[in-house]
């Protein structure tokens, strides 16, 4: 009889201690802080990742015409703020851009990033350095100052060393002439080779051992985070470490480590055969400053160590590398799409430069359609749906809420792209809608790069690779499907870190002598 009653209240006893921690779970997860955003709730424990789609960035569009552009919701017992307009966008990143210049603890990037690098790292000194150097290092490529700034890494203009790929480019084009392709690969070999011009000082030919592999490295990072999961996993929920979702992580981890070891490679080799006095190139450049680095406001030295160093480049081809090639391949594909359109950007480019001319970062301000086309790519294939986290430093008061310092804050891009308010039929592809009868109009809501204090810091360099690329591709071949091939769709895209194109296939079609020289005369639209 004792057996019995015993075995009963044991089952009483667990009975009540599930009953408690179901209570205080559930609690938890519904409870917020006082004047917090509001949001849905979403069900106990999981939040609202019940609802959300492969596409997050959409279901909040739609939350937040209900409860406010400054939204929260929890995702996985995880809270989230997301921004969702461009006015809140910029009362927070930039009006409180020193407030929210940091990046969470995500404890899945800590962890499968050895050295952590600039883009997640979470701020202080080490970040500052890299984003001061980074900074100096484009402008001066930019402007030609570098020589005041970094010695001699080299005399190369940006426009010239990114143009001189382009030749090479063009040339692998031409390989493909008439032909059915995939451009992708073609793309990120160029791309990632201006990044070697940039860091390195040098090119390599496409089919060098060593450059295949770093490309090959940087390929399979990207495809490993271009899976949705890995996004939803990685960044918006704490579920990463969970199994089995553990597997995401750990191809994310082995994917960095085996890239890390050939940039780790990179930098040790310039920095056994660097002299301390000769400045060859970037990766020279910020060794030397290494020993005792001063920001540009002097105000503090902070030392640099070489696995910081690896961590900074390593950032830099994975995200100037990827984030390029998807964007013109978005580029490409939608000039596809709409052939009229890439007719009247040829004719303009023609018209500007000839059918064989060299483009100049300066003729952007002779070729207003061209440039409306690229900002409505931008807008209309937002790449950065939703902007990599930021975390604020203190407690802050935005339209009445109560943001608590260390909350984790989001950037829907995605939403101000498709803000109705802003933009007519938004879901279309308008490039007219950039301009003001035939000027160009550079429009501040389009933001492809993010803003404030963590905004991309490529995007300078970004900006006149799209346009060098996107014009020296137009001007040379007519783009087409294949028709022996499904044509792609707009919609067939993977949505991870990243929203990237899905691979298809094109053909590129030699622009004849004869039509290229007769436009050289014809009207600028
Ligand atoms: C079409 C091309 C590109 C797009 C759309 C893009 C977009 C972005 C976005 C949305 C962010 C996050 C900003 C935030 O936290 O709010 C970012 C960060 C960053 N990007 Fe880019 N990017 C591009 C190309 C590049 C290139 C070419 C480079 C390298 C030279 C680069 C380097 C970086 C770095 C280092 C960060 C982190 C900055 C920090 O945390 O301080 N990006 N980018």
């Amino acid at each position: 009889f004792s057996t019995v009653q015993n075995l009963r209240n044991f089952w009483e006893f667990h009975e009540v201690l599930v009953g408690i921690i179901t209570f205080i779970l559930v609690w938890s997860c519904i409870r917020r802080p006082t004047r917090y955003p509001p949001g849905p709730r979403g069900v106990p424990i999981l939040g609202v990742l019940p609802f959300l789609s492969k596409y997050p960035e959409r279901e909040f569009l739609v939350w937040s015409k209900r409860y406010g552009s400054l939204l929260s919701v929890s995702i996985a017992w995880q809270r989230w703020i997301v921004l969702n307009d461009y006015d809140i966008t910029m009362e927070v990143l930039v009006k409180n851009r020193m407030i929210f210049n940091m990046r969470p603890a995500i404890r899945f990037y800590q962890e499968a990033l050895d050295p952590l690098g600039i883009v997640f790292s979470p701020g202080g000194a080490i970040w500052k350095a890299h984003r001061t150097f980074g900074t100096r290092a484009i402008r001066a490529r930019l402007l030609d100052f570098y020589i005041l700034l970094f010695h001699s890494i080299g005399q190369e203009r940006m426009e010239k060393l990114i143009m001189t790929e382009i030749d090479y480019f063009i040339a692998e084009l031409e390989k493909h002439n008439k032909k059915s392709f995939d451009i992708q690969d073609t793309l990120t070999h160029s791309i990632a080779n201006v990044m070697c011009r940039f860091t390195l000082g040098e090119r390599f030919d496409y089919k060098d051992v060593r450059f295949k592999k770093l490309v090959g490295c940087i390929i399979h990072v990207g495809k490993v985070t271009k899976d949705w999961k890995t996004m939803f996993l990685t960044l918006l929920s704490p579920l990463a470490h969970i199994w089995p979702f553990t597997r995401h992580v750990n191809e994310f981890k082995n994917a960095m480590k085996t890239f890390n070891d050939q940039i780790r490679i990179m930098v040790e080799e310039q920095q056994s055969s660097f002299n301390g006095i000769e400045v060859r190139n970037m990766i020279d450049a910020y060794l030397l400053k290494s020993q005792s680095f001063v920001s540009c406001n002097e105000k503090y030295t902070v030392e640099v160590s070489v696995q910081d160093i690896v961590g900074f480049f390593s950032d830099l081809f994975i995200a100037g590398t990827e984030t390029l090639s998807s964007q013109l391949r978005w580029g490409f594909l939608i000039m596809m799409l709409n052939p009229e359109c890439q007719e009247n950007v040829r004719n303009e480019i023609h018209a500007v430069i000839g059918g064989n001319g060299r483009a100049r970062l300066s003729d952007r301000y002779r070729m207003p359609y061209t440039c409306a086309v690229i900002q409505e790519i931008f807008r209309f294939r937002t790449l950065g749906a939703l902007s990599l986290p930021r975390t604020n430093v203190v407690d802050v008061e935005i339209e009445g809420c109560k943001i608590p310092k260390g909350s984790k804050v989001i950037l829907n891009t995605w939403a101000i792209h498709n803000d109705e308010r802003n933009w007519e039929n938004p879901q279309k592809f308008i490039p007219e809608r950039h301009l003001d009868k035939d000027n160009f109009i550079n429009s501040k809501k389009v933001l492809p790069f993010s803003v404030g204090a963590r905004s991309c810091l490529g995007e300078q360099l970004a900006r006149a690779e799209i346009f060098f690329f996107f014009v020296a591709t137009l001007q040379q071949f007519e783009l087409k499907f294949d028709p022996n091939a499904q044509v792609p769709s707009l919609d067939d895209a993977s949505n991870g870190v990243i929203f990237s194109p899905n691979p298809y296939t094109m053909i590129v079609e030699r622009i004849n002598e004869d039509r290229s020289n007769n436009n050289n005369n014809s009207k600028v639209i």
